[in-house]
């Protein structure tokens, strides 16, 4: 059974509240077992600086949905969140769920790039990704330390506790 990796990303709403109820969400999807998951992180947002600081995670999953299910599954617990679809693109949100990786699998359609297309360069996902699978591999044959090694932690505050 696929071991599926998920980003989690909050910055409005009481972000660290937000990160913890949807790691409980992700732990109560049909055919989804939680198998772990990061320590949240404080990181200053990607993109335009007028929005709060973010908390991300790392959730790791093993599901018998298939990606889209699964990622339809995720949609559908942003929405719980209240998370608005037609937000300001890069600007603040109340919960993001991305499929980080799912397997070795690499899907590329309109709705679902996996590989995560922007992992690869961002720390708050690289690093609470290696707090779970330090030895991972991407699909592509890529070392996870690899792309840590090129990616600085960018003033990454990893929460205790
Ligand atoms: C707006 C943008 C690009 N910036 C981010 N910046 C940080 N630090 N964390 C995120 O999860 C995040 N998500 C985004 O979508």
């Amino acid at each position: 059974m696929p071991h599926c990796y998920i980003a989690l990303g909050s910055n409005q709403a009481d972000p660290v509240a937000q990160v913890t109820r949807a790691l409980t969400a992700l732990a109560a999807l049909p055919q989804t077992r939680l198998l772990d998951h990061s320590s949240l992180y404080r990181s200053a947002p990607l993109g335009p600086q007028d929005q709060p600081a973010f908390i991300n995670a790392v959730a790791l999953l093993e599901t018998e949905l298939e990606p889209e299910s699964l990622l339809d599954a995720l949609q559908d617990i942003e929405l719980q969140a209240g998370r608005v679809r037609k937000a300001e693109r890069w600007g603040p949100r109340v919960l993001d769920l991305d499929i980080l990786l799912y397997g070795d699998t690499q899907i590329d359609t309109p709705r679902l790039q996996v590989p995560h297309y922007h992992m690869h360069a961002r720390s708050f996902v690289l690093y609470p990704l290696a707090e779970l699978t330090a030895d991972l591999i991407m699909p592509d044959g890529t070392p996870l330390q690899f792309l840590l090694q090129r990616c600085p932690d960018a003033g990454l505050e990893r929460l205790c506790g």
